[in-house]
């Protein structure tokens, strides 16, 4: 890789004149950077103009040729390679200050290579601070005659390598177990009716977004507590709006009960090879949710390959399962033992199925890699006229 940092002059500005959105900012911290992993971590010379600040590379620990002594800062840079939604480039910089560290800042330069990611000057990106919240109605009110068309042919071949690849178990790791058509069709209408009031009200629906308008790409709704994206951890009120997350429904959490009920059965009667001598209740523990994770993906929606993992240690400890809704298009689901979407399998959610992961999956990988147009039933978009898109609601215990 060309390296910007070859030649570069004495780096000689701080953080006090790195710029004005610098200067406003103290918690810059997260960045999506696709090509974190192979792209070794390293400030352009604009960007130390900009930062003031020299960075390690994180993979090899070597200092770019630009680190000066004079520096005013002190990168210690990480990449999360490990991040939910995106892989994230993570600088905190320390100031030096007579040979001591002062303020600790966190900072986000520029990504080499990168050109979608937004600069310190960048004004546009600077936009997407406002508190702001716009309400996104996932059933918006119908305005035309809505004309039905018939899945693409790309969505049909899709739908069929998925039912090749499901094939008839749906036990598909040790405490990943998948339920198809679980919720029946009034459930599916009942859910989407309640997750679009409560989306409209407080609380409601948002597109999370990372600092400097690097929006997720999906809406987003918590119940019972928030899960906020740019901290990576849960919160009673939502420290963009100080909104509180809505309660989960009562009849949310007997579907989530009967669910588990149903994969342990299933499971039971499917025990074998290495689970056989497991305990179904170690496979698929019990799990009260405190928290609902309620996303929709437009057709352009798409997740990264990540865990769930910012619930309580103890939760996670006990494998205390995540169950999963999906309602309205299919989408193409991976999952995997590691992060790497490359050797990850794939399935294809539909309407109605559910998910679990407990156990010995409780930290599987899994992400979402496309929405599958036009396959949401028709029925269901006849009586509750959801969006084109997948609406799909996570359960957790904290
Ligand atoms: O949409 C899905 O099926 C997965 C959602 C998910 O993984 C999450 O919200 O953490
Ligand atoms: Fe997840």
């Amino acid at each position: 890789m060309a390296d910007d940092t070859e030649n570069s002059p004495e780096i000689s500005s701080s953080i006090l004149n790195a710029g004005p959105a610098a200067q406003r900012h103290d918690n810059l911290r997260i960045k999506p950077n696709p090509s974190v992993v192979e792209n070794p971590v390293f400030l352009n010379l604009q960007q130390q103009r900009h930062a003031g600040v020299a960075v390690e590379n994180i993979h090899s620990g070597r200092k770019p040729k630009a680190l000066h002594s004079k520096s005013l800062f002190r990168g210690t840079g990480r990449v999360q390679h490990d991040d939910p939604f995106e892989s994230v480039f993570e600088e905190k910089y320390s100031e030096e200050n007579n040979g001591n560290l002062a303020n600790t800042k966190w900072m986000t330069p520029k990504i080499k290579d990168n050109s979608n990611l937004c600069s310190f000057d960048d004004e546009d990106c600077l936009q997407d601070e406002s508190k702001e919240i716009t309400v996104f109605d996932i059933c918006p009110p119908q305005t035309s005659n809505r004309v039905s068309l018939s899945p693409s042919i790309l969505a049909q071949k899709q739908a069929e390598r998925s039912r090749k690849m499901e094939d008839s178990s749906s036990v598909l790791m040790p405490g990943l177990i998948l339920l198809k058509g679980w919720l029946n069709q009034n459930n599916q209408v009942e859910i989407v009716k309640r997750c679009r009031d409560l989306g409209v009200g407080p609380g409601g629906f948002y597109q999370p977004s990372y600092n400097y308008g690097n929006r997720m790409h999906l809406y987003m709704m918590c119940l019972g507590m928030h899960w906020e994206p740019l901290t990576k951890s849960y919160e009673m009120k939502r420290s963009i709006d100080g909104a509180t997350p809505p309660s989960i429904p009562p009849l949310f959490q007997d579907l989530v009960a009967n669910c588990l009920d149903d994969a342990r059965h299933m499971y039971e009667d499917a025990i074998k090879g290495p689970d056989k001598g497991r305990k179904i209740m170690d496979l698929v523990p019990e799990m009260h949710p405190s928290i609902c994770i309620v996303n929709f993906y437009e057709r352009s929606g798409r997740l990264g390959m990540h865990q769930d993992k910012d619930e309580s240690q103890e939760s996670l400890r006990q494998g205390l399962p995540v169950v999963s809704f999906s309602i309205g298009d299919s989408a193409e689901f991976i999952y995997g033992l590691d992060r790497d979407e490359s050797s990850a399998q794939t399935i294809v959610l539909e309407s109605g199925d559910a998910l679990i992961f407990g156990g010995p999956s409780r930290m599987v990988y899994h992400g979402i890699v496309s929405v599958i147009p036009r396959t949401a039933p028709s029925s269901l978009i006849e009586k509750t006229n959801l969006r084109p898109g997948r609406l799909n609601l996570t359960f957790r215990q904290m």
